[in-house]
């Protein structure tokens, strides 16, 4: 058996055109009758890849089942079986009646609208296991990650225990302003002293995404260590442990991936947070997993974010296995534009690789080969995506710039003064309260963790978390390095001391919320959803399909119950239509499995956005147009409220 054969392409699935097939719809199996086209899809450029491509593209071959088997066992190359035995009720345009040409009522958002950035982004809460972690350097976090060996996609949905308790809101509006003042007065008689958060420096999120292994844990350690966060001591525990596990070059990452499973597999799990100042801002660092078994998890820090740095290694091949052969390049450019973020820094790490030694023309390659896909694919405005080359692993370009004898030929901004010059996310105190939680915990009372995403949160306030409708009490604001805060105000990453009766289960996606203006508890609402390339055994959607939403840091099963309209975007038309396939606008509607907490996008587009994802895989990205609400609960009076 040749090379070819026993190494297949490194490819997540075939990206077959359905066009590509003509079924015949009476035979009682599917059975594609192959045209005359070529496909040579992405990874299979490579003549070898492609003879064995065609070659097991004949359904006739005698070797059909030996060949799929084989390429079984890789679980990458997946021949589209499917088409030779349908479980599923399928439809294909040619197989429906004819469109009728009604114009659906315009309601859409806009049709340039999936470039839209968030004027304060949406934070993501992970699901009851951890799928986040907080940084605390120096000190060593081992949590119990339960995962596989193989990692598969998990899907965090959130146990069904939700049960509206209440609705009637018999307290007076919360004065803030007096309560600050309140708090201000008794600051200084405090054991360990209240402060009020830097009014100089605005909190700002930023997430690190990309390809595994590109070199975003190591950016992040490095970044720590450049701005005097970690020290000596600390630094030379990480290199022995990196020593023991046979990873000498993996020490600046253990910053960030401090957990065993970690360490061990040399991947990030969960999204690890942590802190650091620029002349002008206050970061909170999101590092998120590159594994596309994590996606999930990369959503949620994502959604956290006011912006991304989009990591590539240049190193000769992984540039090419990240971002052209299936890797999670594109998707994370993709789904970080989703969320709203529009402020890009496309960091080109790994330059120091003797495979690059800061070779100029691969930089302006790698930037050549993603411009046109951040612009027309992810719309992004490129006037706000920044590039930078740099080495993680020495820190050139971070803080210092590079020494012009190495990368004569760069004479840009640093990674810190990239930073510091990104404009700052439009918010307002003045907006309703809503955190998203992103996790909780239990010590001695419930822990939260969430951005403030809109609004001010004040030690003392009380508050309600929906979706379930419970009254609670801030009791403590947790900052930055541990800092207690009075209060904490939109962009703020904190950590919360909420009093809720006890027997209370709070969850991830779960949002807190002003008591006298709570966001939509929905289950169901109207869309406008661009689709993505979807799965090839499922290559419609229709009314009864069924996936995952993401909304903020909620997971939840839905449904589509009924695709109303295709846009066409380039003639800004609607048709009638009852199904979408990959790629296409449409509009529908959908209902999730449990209420969650979300906003119409024009109200708040932190909290009206959704990604749709089956199997893996991102299909869908949405924007609320319009929520069904559920039926008013009867008023009860609550526990905590007493
Ligand atoms: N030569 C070189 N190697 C680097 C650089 N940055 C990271 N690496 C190496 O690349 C490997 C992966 O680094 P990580 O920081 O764990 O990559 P990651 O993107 O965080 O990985 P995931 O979070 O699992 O996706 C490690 O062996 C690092 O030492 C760099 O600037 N230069």
């Amino acid at each position: 058996m040749s090379n070819s054969e026993q190494t297949p392409p490194q490819q997540s699935g075939l990206n077959v055109n359905a066009a590509e097939f003509n079924f015949n719809l009476n035979a009682s199996e599917f059975v594609p009758s192959f045209g005359t086209t070529q496909v040579n899809p992405p990874g299979y450029e490579n003549p070898s890849y492609q003879n064995t491509y065609l070659y097991n593209q004949d359904p006739q071959n005698m070797y059909y089942n030996q060949q799929y088997q084989q390429y079984g066992q890789y679980g990458q190359y997946e021949y589209p079986q499917q088409y030779y035995n349908l479980q599923q009720p399928y439809y294909y345009p040619e197989n429906q009646p004819p469109e009728e040409p009604e114009e659906p009522e315009d309601n859409t958002i806009s049709f340039s609208d999936f470039e839209n950035s968030r004027s304060s982004k949406p934070k993501v809460t992970p699901g009851p296991k951890l799928g986040f972690k907080s940084i605390n350097v120096g000190e060593e976090v081992r949590q119990v990650v339960e995962q596989e060996e193989a990692p598969k996609e998990e899907v965090k949905v959130a146990p069904k225990v939700r049960k509206p308790v209440i609705k009637s809101i018999t307290e007076k509006p919360i004065d803030k302003a007096a309560l600050i003042a309140k708090l201000r007065e008794s600051a200084a008689n405090e054991e360990q002293p209240l402060v009020e958060p830097d009014k100089i420096k605005e909190p700002v999120n930023i997430v690190f995404i990309g390809h595994v292994d590109s070199g975003k844990s190591t950016i992040c350690g490095s970044i720590l260590l450049l701005s005097g966060k970690v020290d000596q001591r600390i630094i030379e525990t990480y290199e022995q442990e990196a020593k023991r596990l046979g990873r000498d070059s993996w020490w600046l990452a253990y910053i960030m991936d401090q957990t065993d499973e970690e360490r061990e597999k040399g991947i990030t799990v969960e999204v690890g947070k942590a802190f650091f100042e620029t002349p002008t801002k206050r970061f909170s660092i999101l590092d998120a997993p590159g594994h596309k078994a994590y996606v999930p998890n990369m959503i949620g820090g994502a959604s956290q974010a006011d912006y991304a740095s989009l990591v590539i290694s240049a190193r000769i091949s992984e540039f090419e296995t990240g971002f052209d052969r299936g890797g999670q390049t594109r998707e994370h450019a993709m789904l970080a534009k989703s969320l709203g973020i529009s402020n890009l820094i496309v960091v080109i790490n790994k330059m120091d690789d003797p495979s690059v030694n800061w070779s100029q023309d691969r930089f302006e390659q790698i930037k050549r080969e993603m411009s046109p896909f951040l612009s027309e694919k992810c719309k992004y405005d490129l006037s706000q995506v920044h590039w930078i080359p740099i080495s993680g692993i020495s820190g050139a370009n971070i803080i210092e710039r590079v020494k012009p004898e190495t990368a004569p030929w760069y004479n840009g901004p640093t990674l810190f003064e990239i930073f510091d010059s990104l404009p700052l996310p439009v918010r307002s105190a003045e907006a309703p309260l809503r955190i998203p939680i992103l996790d909780r915990s239990k010590d001695q009372g419930i822990i939260i963790y969430g951005k403030v995403e809109s609004g001010q949160v004040v030690k003392g306030q009380r508050v309600i978390v929906m979706p379930i409708r419970i009254k609670g009490e801030i009791v403590e604001i947790i900052g930055a390095e541990e800092s207690r805060l009075m209060y904490a105000n939109a962009g703020e990453n904190v950590r919360i001391k909420l009093k809720v009766p006890e027997e209370v289960e709070i969850q991830r996606g779960f949002t807190i919320c002003d008591i006298h203006d709570v966001c939509h508890a929905a289950q169901e609402f109207s869309a406008d959803v661009q689709l993505l390339d979807l799965l090839e055994e499922k290559q419609v959607v229709s009314a009864g399909y069924q996936c995952v939403m993401h909304a903020h840091t909620a997971v939840e099963e839905c449904e589509i119950l009924e695709i109303t309209a295709l846009i066409d975007v380039a003639r800004k038309k609607k048709s009638k239509t009852s199904f979408g396939r990959s790629n296409q606008r449409i509009l529908m509607r959908v209902k999730a499995e449990e209420e969650i907490c979300v906003e119409p996008f024009t109200k708040m587009n932190q909290l009206g956005r959704f990604t749709l994802r089956d199997e893996g895989k991102t299909v869908g990205l949405g924007k609320i147009i319009e929520i069904v609400e559920a039926a008013e609960e009867a008023p009860e009076e609550e526990p905590a409220n007493k």
